[in-house]
């Protein structure tokens, strides 16, 4: 079945896809470098349903101040002494203790405490403290985390896999030095970093060590492909990427330290440490997400240096990252022609030191100058492609109106009643998603299982129901993107689901919400008048997260009853003008009279604020995939709109059926 993230209140509306029910395989329960962790046994699952609200880092400090608890205050986490651990002075919280080992994240108050890696939630501290719960005393821990997904994988991998320099052939050693761009990396560095190759795979081994030097925990391989000139890497991690938390490079740590270099890349923190010998961590899972289990790892630095890579995409993680890290001690190097990633800058005989010294603060004022923003407009102008967003890979029509998914913008989308909404935005996530968009899905109508199994359908571009002996295959690659789900059906208080965006985004660096739909917030407003000023405050709710935290939403609404032989238009989205005023794209599904034959659709985009680009084309459901493809004949097919006066039917040379709007210009190019 469903297996729940735990954690603070919104955690518990939100799931991921997990080995229990996708795949043969599940996740192990540590989340953190160190060795297998305990968890604090609180009446964990039993409590899934209670509704307790989320935590603020005021009543954090409240509750502590109230119960005589000391704390410091962090970068992240408040430090307090650990009901964990045992000491001389015994458990005795209120004492002044000087081992502050435990850590309470002050945006979850979620706990980890070093010394005995017990974690848990703020209410299982809380638990812990006024030792309540049924006969559960402060301290009582799980026994022993079950071993280690794939442990014997790992060690019989870690086994095989031998010092580069010692490879028997020079030619051999030679081409992995290559391929994988060290040839100006020293043997002392992999040393240092005790980085292996494995022969059979032809990939680099990159260790992820207990932080207490208990062993080994995982593995990850770094495969290179050749593709032409260029090399792709391909990436395999024991466990499976959503329990990969190692931070590469901390055991060669000390504590002493107080800054630090955060890269996306092992390759990058070995160019990094040679060059400029400074103490550098590598993020598990790149630019995609920083796992707030990390964060007590990083508090000890008073400077953090982001060099994340050399794309636009690298840039807004920093960003996003340095937001969770506190901004204040956050600096962030710009990608550029003279700023390539480190290993690049390494390779090309830059001086790293003084591209560290570039980095610019990661603080804001409320108030900016120009001079602040020029090297961001900089980079916009001159990564025009990135700017745009990701591009979806399977609705190339999209690509060429909206130019592609960028964060911070708030979609609406509508179409008639049954007319196939969910089933295409589960798509257009879905196809997002394989690209590395972390999506969070509010599905209110549907249940995530039926949602799911569409998904999975969509993702394997066929019925799973003939082929089931492929369906294990299917799902352990689809358990591994990063898509999570609101366990939220039926109606829904909008700050409820609000709190959970937000819990997502800090948590698992969400940055694509879908809701589906707004009317489940609506509440039970009879009124007409009511309903729709429920809307606009919903609607305007929306916008505030979408460009608060730099996530784009998309967000379902039903249109308004219209006459069945007319075309939607966006004064047809229920409501005021309000959604489609705060909209930065609006999309409609459109059947009806555009329709041509059973299962054709037409997409619209009927507003586009990004560079204005507005059209139509069509959509082809395949009933078997449940996907909408495109008439691969169907050559002149995209229409670009000048205006939104609705579209007009009429017939087209190039188009035996169909529809061709008014005022429109065909793309040529197509
Ligand atoms: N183009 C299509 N042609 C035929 N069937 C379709 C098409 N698109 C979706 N369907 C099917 O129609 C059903 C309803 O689709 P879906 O739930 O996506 O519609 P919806 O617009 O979201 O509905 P609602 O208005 O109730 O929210 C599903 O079983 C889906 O597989």
């Amino acid at each position: 079945m469903w297996s729940l993230l735990r954690g603070g209140y919104p955690s518990r509306v939100l799931l991921q896809l997990r080995g229990e029910w996708m795949g043969r395989r599940g996740l192990p329960r540590s989340l953190a470098p160190g060795p297998p962790r305990r968890r604090y046994r609180k009446e964990v699952l039993s409590a899934l349903e209670a509704t307790v609200l989320p935590v603020t880092t005021a009543e954090i400090r409240q509750y502590l101040r109230t119960r005589g608890i000391p704390f410091q205050d962090g970068h992240s986490c408040l430090r307090a002494p650990s009901p964990f651990v045992e000491s001389s002075q015994g458990k005795d919280l209120t004492r002044t203790s000087t081992s502050f080992s435990l850590f309470i994240d002050k945006t979850t108050g979620r706990f980890l405490c070093m010394t005995s890696l017990a974690e848990g939630s703020w209410e299982d501290f809380q638990a812990s403290v006024e030792g309540r719960g049924d006969g559960v005393k402060e301290g009582v821990l799980l026994s022993e985390a079950p071993e280690t997904e794939g442990s014997e994988e790992i060690r019989r991998i870690w086994d095989r896999a031998v010092p580069l320099w010692e490879l028997p052939d020079a030619e051999e050693a030679q081409l992995a030095r290559v391929m994988f761009s060290l040839t100006r990396v020293t043997d002392d560095t992999l040393k240092r970093f005790s980085v292996q190759y494995l022969r059979p795979a032809r990939s680099l081994v990159f260790p992820w060590f207990s932080s207490q030097g208990s062993g080994l925990r995982g593995l990850k391989l770094l495969g290179a492909e050749g593709q032409g000139d260029v090399v792709h890497y391909v990436e395999t991690t024991i466990p499976r990427p959503g329990a990969y938390h190692n931070l590469f490079g901390l055991p060669l740590i000390s504590r002493r330290d107080v800054e630090v270099v955060l890269t996306s890349r092992e390759l990058d923190s070995l160019a990094l440490s040679q060059a400029t010998g400074l103490p550098t961590l590598a993020l598990p899972r790149g630019t995609l997400s920083l796992p707030p289990a990390l964060l007590p790892y990083l508090e000890q630095f008073r400077r953090i240096i982001l060099w994340l890579g050399d794309d636009l995409r690298s840039w807004e993680a920093a960003k996003l990252f340095a937001r969770k890290l506190n901004p204040k001690r956050c600096f962030l190097v710009r990608p550029g022609d003279q700023q390539p990633r480190p290993l690049e800058a390494l390779n090309q005989g830059l001086n790293l030191s003084r591209i560290l010294r570039t980095a610019l603060p990661a603080w804001h004022k409320s108030i900016v100058s120009f001079r602040q923003l020029r090297e961001e407009v900089l980079g916009e102008l001159s990564n025009v492609e990135q700017a745009a967003g990701i591009r979806w890979s399977r609705f190339p029509d999209l690509n060429r109106l909206l130019k592609g998914h960028r964060k911070g913008e708030l979609t609406v989308f509508t179409g008639p009643t049954g007319s196939g909404k969910t089933t295409f935005i589960s798509e257009y996530a879905l196809d997002l998603c394989t690209q590395g968009v972390n999506t969070l899905w509010g599905s209110f109508e549907i249940s995530n299982v039926r949602l799911a199994r569409v998904m999975l359908t969509q993702f394997a571009v066929g019925r799973l129901e003939e082929q089931l002996d492929k369906y294990d295959e299917w799902a352990d690659r689809f358990e591994d993107l990063p898509l999570y789900f609101m366990t939220f059906h039926g109606q829904q208080s909008i700050r409820s689901v609000i709190d959970t965006m937000h819990h997502a985004v800090y948590v698992y660096d969400v940055c694509h919400v879908v809701i589906d739909n707004l009317q489940f917030m609506m509440g039970h407003e009879q009124l007409s008048t009511d309903r729709i000023a429920a809307q606009d405050y919903i609607v305007g709710a929306f916008r505030k997260f979408a460009t608060d935290s730099n996530c784009h939403v998309t967000l379902v609404i039903h249109p308004r009853k219209e006459d069945d032989d007319k075309e939607l238009q966006t004064a047809s989205i229920f409501g005021s003008a309000k959604a489609s005023q705060e909209a930065d794209n609006v999309l409609i599904l459109q059947d009806r009279k555009l329709v041509t034959g059973p299962g054709k659709r037409y997409l619209q985009v009927s507003k586009n604020r990004f560079d204005g680009d507005i059209g139509v084309f069509p959509l082809e459901f395949n009933k078997s995939s449940l996907t909408f493809s495109i008439p691969p004949k169907n050559k002149a097919r995209l229409k670009k709109i000048k205006d939104d006066n609705g579209l007009v039917v009429k017939k087209s040379s190039s188009r035996k059926k169909g529809a061709v709007p008014q005022n429109s210009e065909t793309c040529s190019d197509l």
